[in-house]
């Protein structure tokens, strides 16, 4: 369990984290999800006690990070995966940070094999892909076995194989029970990995519940339907104030409504209706919703919709 609270992180003028407060559970995914800048390494960085809060606390298992007393075996993290000795294999980095950290000898090749690492454990890391060193990060953070994993954007540089492993691997952590924290700025990944989101732009809160709760909070229901009527149903759901348009001839768009709204609608004005459905929009719909006042920078069009 990691608990944030009023944490907050001033850099000169910049308020890189401003005031959050949110709990990470066990047994869950949970996406940190925020545009460029939003603060989220600043806040994983500050739970790890690698920089230090203008205010406030971030506890992992109710202390703060410093106080814990193996702390490797209580969190592993993925930071930054460039911070490694270039010359060395990935098995020989491995087994140096084991030793330096008291971690029996033969957790080093179950972390090679629990990250996928394979052959690649033997060659030096100056040769590895983008997509191998975010595996060699990982397979650092696993290798105490800790019960909470924070990972910082781990799916970057990683290949489709890759990112359907990184899914697989903490969908399976946070069954074992562990508390997983994943940061990203990718909605799409975020939406089938997440069970839980903490959004946050500009350092501030923005939302912090289930993937679903956000999604149906924003009232982002959209309906289709289909009919051989579609003028007077159009114009029967803009009448009772609905936002409709059409999709084509046969076919309307109902917006922040239910189905069962639009057929209840239909069937008063004796429309047939041939199909109908509700369509969730999708995480990024509602990420830009959510976040559009809350970018750092904006360009012509948010980073985030490409
Ligand atoms: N050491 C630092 N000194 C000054 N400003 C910093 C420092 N670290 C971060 N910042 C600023 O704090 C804000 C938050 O940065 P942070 O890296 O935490 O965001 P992020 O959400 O992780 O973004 P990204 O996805 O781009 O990594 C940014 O405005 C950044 O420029």
């Amino acid at each position: 369990m990691i608990e944030v609270r009023g944490l907050t992180k001033r850099y000169g003028d910049v308020l890189a984290v401003d005031d959050l407060s949110f709990d990470v559970q066990p047994g869950k995914v949970t996406g940190f999800l925020g545009p460029n800048g939003a603060g989220k390494s600043t806040t994983m960085r500050m739970m790890l006690g690698l920089d230090r809060p203008t205010s406030g606390t971030a506890l992992v298992n109710g202390r703060p990070f410093a106080a814990l007393a193996e702390p490797l075996r209580e969190v592993g993290a993925l930071l930054d995966p460039g911070s490694v000795h270039p010359g060395r294999s990935g098995r020989n980095h491995l087994r140096v940070a084991a030793r330096t950290n008291g971690i029996p000898e033969r957790r080093v090749e179950q972390a090679i094999e629990l990250a996928g690492l394979g052959s690649a454990a033997g060659r030096r890391i100056k040769g590895y892909s983008l997509g191998m060193r975010q595996r060699l990060g990982i397979a650092a953070a696993l290798l105490a076995d800790p019960r909470i994993l924070v990972f910082d954007e781990p799916i970057n540089g990683l290949d489709l194989d890759g990112v359907r492993w990184i899914r697989g691997l903490l969908r399976r952590l946070a069954d074992e029970g562990r508390t997983v924290l994943v940061s990203s700025h990718l909605l799409s990944e975020m939406q089938q990995t997440a069970d839980r989101l903490v959004v946050i732009g500009r350092g501030r809160l923005i939302a912090d519940a289930t993937t679903d709760e956000i999604l149906r909070g924003l009232g982002n229901l959209q309906v289709r339907v289909r009919t051989s009527e579609s003028g007077p149903l159009l114009a029967g759901l803009q009448a009772k104030g609905f936002t409709a348009q059409r999709v084509d001839d046969n076919e309307l768009q109902v917006d922040d409504t239910t189905a069962e709204q639009v057929g209840d609608l239909a069937h008063a004005l004796q429309v047939p209706v041939h199909h109908l459905t509700e369509v969730q929009q999708s995480l990024e719909h509602a990420y830009i919703a959510l976040t559009s006042d809350h970018v750092e920078y904006h360009g012509g069009r948010p980073e985030e919709t490409r």
